[in-house]
């Protein structure tokens, strides 16, 4: 089993875990790490590979499929002219995962502005261009670790666009999403989707709101009749206490930050980011570049460990 592990923005965190992360994994899943060399941190053990000797390389060195991003890494300080070799990395190891070189997808993270500025990168994340590079327009970000499971249905986009995005259909095509990947790739056989209201207290009878009346309800509604396991429309604000989570496989959220707040409050260290809805597996860690300790030595590579060893297992179970 190889995951391919982009290298991300070069001046972020992403190149001080990859040497952590091979140290943790390297008897338990190959790695190859897609990146400029030069950018690993001093000392780091690496060696030159490919999908075919990355299991080889993989116990004694991190194994690197090189690319020279033609300037060094300044921790904390993006170079634009990273930019497009930063994209190019996420478009090689999704055409590896997608010709089966390669078993699965494991993504460091992107400074969306810094791609943007660089590259005029074109998606707000990794989520929406790996959906574009696999032809499909309902790629599903979920948030998981041990305690909770979040899908926001709708993702990077300014919350005052929120309720004009939330249709039915993007609600509905978010929850058959949701519910085939967590038998799938989750082996829940008969998954409990929480379904989160967009107002306070999920519109308190339409006195605060009537998304939850006149478009959640209906689709929670609709899905039930078909035999989903359905809570909700609930209040965001309760849904996410212990004794809430323990009714419940994964919460579906309106928005980005009512999903992503409490995952990252819980287990911001072994949170792990995965796309719904691809025809291959992609995992990421759950947090961001943290420009304000790249290069320190200081980041915690649990969250980057744990979305390369679910990218594994998914790929392991996927092949049966
Ligand atoms: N998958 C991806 O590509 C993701 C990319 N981002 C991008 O990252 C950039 C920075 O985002 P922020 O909101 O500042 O979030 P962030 O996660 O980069 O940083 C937030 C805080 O958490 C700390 N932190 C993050 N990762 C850590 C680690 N592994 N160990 C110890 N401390 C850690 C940082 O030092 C900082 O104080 C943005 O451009 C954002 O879009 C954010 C999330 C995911
Ligand atoms: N806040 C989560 C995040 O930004 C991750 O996005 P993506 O790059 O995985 O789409």
């Amino acid at each position: 089993m190889t995951v391919a592990l982009t290298c991300g923005e070069p001046a972020g965190v992403g190149p001080d875990l990859a040497p952590v992360a091979w140290a943790a994994l390297k008897d338990e899943v190959s790695l190859l790490w897609i990146g400029d060399p030069s950018h690993l941190p001093e000392g780091t053990a690496w060696e030159a590979a490919t999908p075919e000797t990355a299991a080889d390389v993989m116990p004694r060195a991190l194994p690197v499929l090189a690319r020279d991003f033609g300037a060094p890494r300044t921790p904390g300080l993006p170079d634009p002219t990273h930019a497009p070799h930063v994209v190019d990395a996420i478009a090689e190891a999704v055409a590896l995962v997608t010709s089966g070189a390669c078993d699965a997808l494991c993504t460091a993270p992107i400074h969306k502005q810094a791609l943007i500025d660089g590259a005029n990168f074109a998606y707000p994340g990794h989520t929406e261009f790996l959906g574009a590079l696999a032809g499909s327009d309902r790629a599903v970000m979920m948030l998981a670790c041990d305690a909770l499971k979040v899908v926001p249905a709708t993702i990077h986009i300014p919350l005052a666009a929120v309720p004009e995005a939330l249709t039915a259909t993007l609600l509905t095509d978010t929850l058959l999403i949701t519910h085939a990947a967590l038998r799938r790739d989750f082996g829940i056989d008969r998954p409990r989707i929480a379904v989160a209201g967009l107002n306070p207290h999920a519109g308190e009878g339409g006195k605060m709101g009537r998304e939850e009346i006149e478009l959640i309800a209906p689709v929670l509604d609709a899905l039930r009749a078909e035999g989903m396991d359905l809570l909700g429309p609930m209040s965001a604000d309760t849904m996410f206490h212990a004794a809430a989570r323990a009714r419940y496989d994964a919460a579906v959220c309106a928005y980005h930050d009512q999903a992503l707040i409490p995952i990252k409050t819980i287990d911001f260290s072994g949170g792990v980011n995965v796309t719904l809805g691809l025809p291959f597996v992609r995992t990421s860690p759950d947090h961001g570049t943290a420009f304000d300790i790249a290069g320190s030595g200081r980041a915690d590579a649990t969250s980057t460990i744990a979305a390369l060893r679910m990218a594994g297992a998914m790929a392991a179970r996927r092949k049966g």
